[in-house]
């Protein structure tokens, strides 16, 4: 088969040893990824049934990837390997059995904004001071404790006489208690309870010990123990799991990935099959040598060097600014000189930052400069209100035992339930031991709610009504009744304002999000929808095929591969991050911030560029940064340092200009983000007409001064071909590039 000639040795060995347990440890870019898609096409022309394999991915993104290339690589068939992420897959096994817990099945996923008003009525009813006991903190102890698979009970039994430990254990039982009764899950007990489900029902998991007798998992290094668990009790009969993972990538540890998984593998497996990929095909040598000078300074890892022979390729570029705007600048500059020379696509380069708040000033510069760009893990749709308002209708008629979303819509729009009223019918849920909505459905009957009960009448009503349509309508015709019939449009349209009309645009893309899985899902149902919703995670904004740079995190970018890669911010203090540096344990904290520049390093196909400032704004004050120690672990014979230090004069001149033209900017970009400015700006432009036509000389703020050619009008804005007396032509947006007429 001529598809696994391309495979080095090792990498053959490693797709043709099917049975047993195999561990491939590797570095990055030696094909780890690659191989498992081809073990999976492997697995299935030597007569294994396509339902038979599991393959374990890190993000859905990953998994629809794996899928695609298993896709080609096999075809037919292919539909029913299970490619999915860790939580995927129990939420996929939970939907079947979880009524074996106690739950019913159609349970709901919180995330993480539903954690919180789940925590909040925790404190409340066990008169926490949340002052002293932050809900986050509160949160991530319980998260922590989820990954380990340690129970309530067992954390009180753990704490002993420590009572500070103690306090933290019973609100964990309260968490527990309220997410029970809302019939509802949060990201953590998908694990867990998958587990608890096997480890209490030998018959369900012999089910799936039976049907998957061939288990992989990719980015291995980066499970934590529940996963390990999972994984283990799955595999404990056929003992057919592979792994595949890279010590020196394992950068969760802070949300409970244990590196002893990878490490003690043997351990756990002692006839485990290990091989080692040591060719990197990924990267030019000077990037890879980089790399692994950087990682060399780590002390404890299983120690390997990858090789390339994919050439020297330029050396790493470090470029020191005087502060963050400069870096941004330049960044955006060399994006804007590799498109102009034709060199590469938008989609071609990534920016990588150590902490979300940073893309700020890239965007702003990427706005200017008229590129597209795109943030994984910035602002995400179904965070807005509107959407998560209507998500909570549709949840509500999925599954009334969801009690934060009954909450948050009650009175949405205002329907006068007063507190009282609501407080009222929670005491009467708790008195009779039912659910919150069940209550409200009992209003009549609750003592002391008078008029009250009137109040909640149409809303139960139209609920109920909804649910009896769930049963045949589509879920595009349970929305749309929602929208009518709560007047949630109405009042928006009778608002009238930009904000309202933004909203109400957002509300067209959820609908047009439904009517694509009413018409794509393969057995579409309500709770299918909002299963699908609730499992996006953040690195799935990243389309392939659209066009445009891309600005994440350095945790976002595992896995990932582009060709340019701009690693900003390599401060000390930055990255690694202050806390690393002042930790109790310094040495462990900047160990996982060197992985993780490890893995940001290894991102980089062709050119690897870091960048630093001298001074950036934290919090609204100027910080002083020394360049980041990892910048310095690497030799100078890969790194090419040209570090300018402009006069005084220039720099201040620089700096006028910057400010100029921040005012300038930030506009540009609020319009761009927020879009109901965007679309004043828009209406305001189209309906005054512009003030310069064709032929006109007109002046743009960085461009400087040029001739009209075209002037075309598009579906929001004018679009404006210039024929910039330097620049060359461009092609803008009116609203964005605010040209002036020259008289
Ligand atoms: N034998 C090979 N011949 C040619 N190209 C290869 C070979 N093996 C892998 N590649 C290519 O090298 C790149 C890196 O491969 P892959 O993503 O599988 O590496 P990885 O080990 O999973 O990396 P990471 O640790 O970053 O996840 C991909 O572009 C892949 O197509
Ligand atoms: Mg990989």
């Amino acid at each position: 088969m001529s598809s696994y000639d391309l495979l080095n040795p090792e990498q053959k060995e490693a797709v043709l040893h099917t049975e047993g347990p195999l561990l491939i440890l590797a570095g990055a870019g030696s094909g780890k990824t690659r191989v498992l898609t081809h073990r999976v096409a492997y697995l299935i022309e030597q007569g294994t049934a396509p339902w038979n394999i599991l393959a374990i991915t890190f993000t859905n993104k990953a998994a629809g990837e794996m899928r695609e290339r298993v896709d080609k690589l096999v075809g037919l068939g292919s539909d029913s390997i299970w490619v999915s992420t860790f939580h995927s897959t129990c939420v996929r096994i939970l939907r079947r059995y979880i009524d074996r817990l106690g739950f019913d099945t159609s349970f709901s996923i919180y995330d993480t904004d539903d954690q919180k008003s789940v925590m909040k009525e925790v404190c409340k009813k066990l008169q926490i001071d949340t002052k002293v006991y932050r809900e986050r903190m509160l949160l991530g102890a319980i998260s922590h404790a989820k990954d380990e698979l340690i129970s309530p009970e067992q954390m009180r039994l753990d704490a002993g006489a420590d009572w500070n430990q103690q306090k933290i254990a019973g609100v964990y039982a309260e968490y527990q208690a309220q997410l029970r009764k809302n019939n509802a899950l949060d990201f953590d007990d998908l694990i867990m309870k998958t587990v608890e489900l096997f480890r209490n029902c030998p018959d369900v998991l012999d089910y799936y010990q039976e049907r998957f007798r061939y288990i992989m998992v990719d980015e291995y290094q980066d499970t934590n123990t529940a996963q390990f668990q999972l994984v283990s009790l799955l595999a404990a009969k056929y003992r057919n799991l592979c792994v595949v993972g890279d010590d020196d990538q394992s950068i969760y540890r802070f949300r409970g990935a244990n590196i002893m998984n990878i490490l003690n593998f043997e351990q756990v497996f002692p006839d485990a099959k290990v091989i080692k990929l040591e060719q990197n095909y990924r990267s030019t040598s000077n990037i890879l040598n980089a790399a692994n000078e950087v990682i060399h300074h780590n002390q404890g890892r299983k120690d390997k060097r990858l090789w390339t022979d994919n050439g020297t390729g330029v050396p790493v570029r470090f470029r020191q600014f005087q502060n963050a705007f400069e870096e941004a600048e330049h960044v955006v500059g060399n994006i804007v000189s590799h498109i102009q020379k034709e060199e590469a696509e938008y989609k071609d380069h990534a920016i990588l930052y150590r902490t979300n708040a940073q893309s700020r000033l890239f965007e702003e510069k990427l706005i200017y400069a008229n590129i597209p760009y795109k943030i994984i893990g910035g602002v995400n749709f179904y965070a807005r209100k509107e959407i998560k308002d209507l998500l909570a209708y549709l949840k509500t008629v999925d599954n009334g035992r969801d009690e934060v979303a009954v909450r948050r819509i009650i009175n949405v729009p205002k329907r006068g339930i007063g507190a009282t009223t609501l407080s009222r019918v929670g005491e009467f849920a708790v008195a009779n031991d039912m659910g919150f909505y069940e209550a409200l459905l009992n209003a009549e009957e609750i003592p002391g709610i008078g008029r009250g009960a009137s109040k909640v009448l149409p809303f139960t009503a139209l609920i109920q009504t909804l649910r009896a349509k769930q049963e045949y309508a589509k879920v595009s015709e349970l929305l749309e009744t929602i929208l009518e019939e709560t007047g949630y449009r109405r009042e928006l349209i009778l608002e009238g304002t930009d904000e309202s009309e933004a909203r109400l645009e957002n509300i067209d893309e959820l609908m047009s999000k439904v009517k694509d899985y009413d018409e794509n899902a393969e057995n579409p149902s309500l709770s299918g929808f909002l299963e699908e919703v609730a499992l996006v995670a953040d690195i799935d904004n990243l389309e392939e095929e659209s066009n445009h740079v891309v600005l994440m995190t350095l945790h976002s970018a595992k896995g990932l591969e582009f060709p340019y890669v701009y690693m900003v911010g390599m401060e000390d203090g930055l990255f690694p991050s202050y806390m690393s540096i002042v930790a109790d344990n310094p040495q462990e904290e900047i160990e996982e911030e060197r992985r993780l520049c490890y893995v940001g390093i290894t991102r980089a196909k062709k050119e690897l560029t870091l960048t630093a400032a001298r001074q950036r704004m934290v919090r609204g004050e100027i910080q002083y940064n020394m360049v980041s120690r990892f910048v310095k672990e690497i030799p100078d014979e890969y790194l090419e340092n040209k570090t300018e230090n402009p006069g005084q004069r220039a720099k201040e001149a620089k700096e006028q200009r910057i400010n100029q033209r921040k005012q300038a900017m930030l506009e540009a970009r609020r319009s761009l983000r927020a879009k109901p400015i965007q679309s004043k700006m828009v209406a305001a432009t189209k309906a005054s007409h512009l003030d310069y036509g064709v032929g006109d000389r007109v002046k743009h703020i960085r461009f400087g001064e040029g001739t009209v050619l075209e002037i075309t009008e598009g579906a929001k804005d004018y679009e404006v071909r210039v024929n910039f007396d330097t620049a060359g032509v461009k092609k803008l947006f009116a609203s964005f590039a605010k040209l002036q007429k020259i008289y």
